[in-house]
């Protein structure tokens, strides 16, 4: 098998279990995977699919500058240029991002703030913070509608090989050092998420 067909399916195989959780709404949502570092290579979800489906044409590979690598019909996704600047920046293997109800109403919530921090909680571990009074800190940025913007803003909270940011009524993205420590950190973001939306229904 080739490195391109492997990155393919251990990609595939994400989308499909964050699919099963209901995380490509509308056609939300998108997720990329390094293929190659020198120079930068990675697939990226084709834009405005369906994401529940899986089909051959549900990635394409891309250059650093989120061009398509090869020849295609297929379009990268619009967000494409946050995935460049995770891999320009980072280690990373791999990048997701979602929109879910829960990440938008806490960036909505915490937005003014620019961020949100969870302390004390068990699953920041996720993060490799596991002393008793670590501190997870999500940024929040604004939802710039230029996406060259919005990578901007971004790119200033990449600042480690894992991380998580969170878009403003918009969604999260998550990167790091493969599809499986990638999706861990998406999911230990949205129990955070859930959880402190729990709370605070149940403290008013
Ligand atoms: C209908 S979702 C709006 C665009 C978006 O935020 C998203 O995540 C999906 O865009 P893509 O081009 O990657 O399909
Ligand atoms: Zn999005």
């Amino acid at each position: 098998m080739t490195e391109l067909h492997e990155k393919w399916l251990e990609l595939a195989d994400v989308k499909d279990e964050l699919a099963i959780r209901d995380w490509f709404m509308g056609t939300s949502g998108n997720l990329a995977i390094k293929v190659a570092d020198d120079p930068l290579e990675f697939l990226v979800t084709a834009s405005g699919k369906d994401k529940k489906k899986r089909t051959n044409e549900d990635f394409l590979l891309v250059d650093a500058n989120g061009q398509p690598a090869v020849e295609t019909l297929l379009k990268p996704s619009a967000e494409t240029l946050l995935h460049c600047a995770i891999y320009k920046k980072t280690v990373a293997g791999c990048s997701l991002h979602v929109h879910t109800v829960a990440n938008n109403v806490i960036s909505e919530l915490y937005g003014d703030a620019g961020k949100i921090d969870f302390q004390g909680q068990e699953l920041i571990k996720a993060f490799g913070l596991w002393k008793e009074d670590a501190v997870l800190t999500i940024p929040i940025i604004p939802n710039y509608a230029d996406i060259p913007t919005l990578t901007q803003e971004f790119e200033a909270f990449i600042t480690a090989d894992k991380g998580a940011v969170l878009i403003r009524n918009h969604g999260i993205t998550v990167w790091g050092r493969d599809g499986f420590e990638a999706k861990k950190l998406l999911e230990a973001c949205e129990f955070l998420f859930q959880y402190q939306l729990a709370v605070q229904l149940h403290l008013k």
